[in-house]
């Protein structure tokens, strides 16, 4: 290995131990600007290949490397499955740092230290936030099932992710979803006793159990955030946009009732139960709003935004669902069409711009009125004065759109009618996958209409998703590093269930063998 001049770092070589330097790759663009860093598109200057950049923020140097980052450091080295992203090393930085303008950047620490990631193309937010983006119902399920197979993996390795939310979810040109931003994870264990903090996960996604202040919990605080993700897919914008935690669960209630001990015993024993009491009674409304959802959806949904967590439908089970075996069938990742790059910050960022063009437009409008409503148009050569249209009557350009919102919808979808259909007992490699743009099954997306009735389909059959492998022992271990992650033959459910058969995400009805399960 060649030895750099004193000073100097050699960028090179990789190091036979220790990290390389972050002057290995060029950084391209920002797409990302978290709580805990920024998160650059950057080349690695040998290979060519794109990464993502995270960078860990260190602003208060007396505070020391932040926790979040060891502990998203710590559990990425030992999850390593298809829909959890992958943390390929760690870089630094000889300090102090510069931005792009080549001031100091305010990180007081002597050093830059990145998380370099395998490069993904959007996030969820980002890629529903597009302009005219519509998801179609095979493409949700893809997603969603995707979604629950990383979630589950985690979950089967005693790790809880604690802030699922689009903005979390990575989506490549390939179709592959992964989990991602590990900064709330933490490994949880069987014990009950263990407290654990209950100021996690975005607001809108929080569980009503941490809203309460419930310190003993486990993965369902998981799945209602992804029972808030499925409907904001379905639905087409969030469905619990609260404000502070006592709207949060205002809102909460509206749609899911008021906790009881009926609906959830124990409930009146957690912290913030009396607190928050309602004074009215609220009945459960789910059905009634979301009756335009396909009753597959709406089935599976009623089961993850369940109040009472311990009654809470898990990632494994939620896999089984009829939703994911019914037509219109997921599709195959790689047939979902690709687009350009888009992430939260990106699409944010353009949405202010246009408000900001907005803003100036309206301004000029306003200093400048007679421009526009009193003289007269500039005469084009060749142009006839019968071109105005009117005294009033703007003849320039048009005004810059105003970005109103999300605009993704989730039009009616279009599928064939008919029965329920069935999956086969064994998967059938490469085939069954649903075909997004084929024309009947995967047409449409959802809409404020009654979903058409379910078609009897192709079934979904692929030997890329085996049976589940054994289950994460006691404090993490369980899918070691390199280690087949699901290994086909045995474990708790591996790829031969007994009941109905075993499904691609490893999974059956009939099989509750998971460590908090037990
Ligand atoms: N591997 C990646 N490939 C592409 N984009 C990424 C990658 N990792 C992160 N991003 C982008 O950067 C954003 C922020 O990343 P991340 O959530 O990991 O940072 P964070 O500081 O923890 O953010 P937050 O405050 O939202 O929790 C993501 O929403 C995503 O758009």
């Amino acid at each position: 290995m060649a030895i750099a001049a004193p000073g100097q770092l050699n960028v090179n070589e990789s190091p036979t131990s220790g990290s390389r330097s972050v002057d290995c790759f060029e950084k391209l663009e920002q797409i990302g600007e978290g709580t805990y860093g920024q998160v650059y598109m950057a080349k690695e200057i040998k290979t060519g290949e794109i990464v993502a950049l995270k960078k860990i923020r260190m602003d208060n140097e007396r505070e020391g490397f932040p926790i979040t980052a060891i502990r998203e450091i710590k559990i990425l080295k030992k999850l390593h499955h298809e829909n959890v992203i992958k943390l390929k090393e760690i870089v630094t930085s000889q300090g102090p740092e510069k931005d792009e303008q080549g001031r100091p950047d305010g990180n007081k620490y002597k050093g830059g230290i990145y998380m370099v990631f395998e490069y993904m193309d959007h996030d969820l937010t980002g890629l529903a936030d597009r302009p005219g983006m519509r998801f179609t119902v095979p493409q949700i399920k893809c997603y969603m099932r995707q979604l629950l197979t990383g979630l589950h993996y985690c979950h089967v390795n005693q790790v809880l992710h604690r802030d699922i939310k689009g903005s979390n979810l990575l989506i490549d040109n390939e179709g592959n979803l992964k989990l991602a931003d590990f900064g709330l994870a933490r490994s949880f264990s069987n014990d009950q006793n263990a407290n654990l903090t209950n100021r996690v996960i975005t607001l809108w996604y929080r569980p009503p159990e941490l809203l309460l202040g419930t310190t003993k919990y486990g993965p369902a605080v998981d799945m209602w955030s992804v029972g808030c993700i499925f409907a904001e897919l379905l639905q087409g914008k969030p469905i619990f946009p609260g404000k502070d935690e006592p709207e949060q669960l205002n809102k909460i209630y509206e749609l899911c009732g008021a906790p009881t001990e009926i609906n959830w015993p124990g409930v009146s024993k957690i912290p913030y139960y009396n607190k928050f009491m309602p004074t009215r009674p609220m009945k459960r409304r789910l059905r009634e709003v979301f009756r335009h959802f396909d009753h597959h959806a709406l089935e599976l949904l009623e089961k993850m935004l369940t109040l009472d967590p311990a009654q809470r439908i898990t990632a494994k089970d939620a896999l089984d669902a009829e939703y994911f075996w019914t037509d219109p069938l997921p599709c195959d990742p790689k047939s979902l069409p690709k687009y350009e790059s888009s992430h939260e910050f990106q699409t944010k960022k353009k949405r202010q711009k246009q408000r900001e063009n907005e803003e100036m437009a309206k301004r000029q409008k306003m200093q400048h009125p007679q421009q526009h409503t009193r003289l007269p148009p500039i005469q084009q050569p060749g142009q006839h004065a019968q071109m105005r249209s009117g005294p009033n009557q703007p003849i320039h350009g048009s005004q810059p759109q105003v970005a109103a919102g999300p605009t993704h919808h989730y039009g009616k979808p279009r599928g064939p009618s008919g029965g329920p259909g069935r999956y086969p007992p064994n998967g059938n490699p490469g085939g069954g996958y649903n075909h997004p743009n084929r024309g009947g099954q995967g047409g449409g997306g959802y809409g404020t209409g009654p979903y058409p009735p379910q078609g009897r389909g192709a079934p979904y059959g692929s030997n890329s998703m085996p049976g589940a492998g054994p289950r994460g022992g006691g404090g993490g271990s369980g899918y070691g590093v390199g280690a087949p992650n699901y290994p086909q033959q045995g474990g708790p459910y591996g790829g031969s269930g007994a009941g109905r058969a075993s499904n691609m995400m490893g999974g059956n009805r009939n099989q509750q063998q998971y460590g908090w399960q037990q």
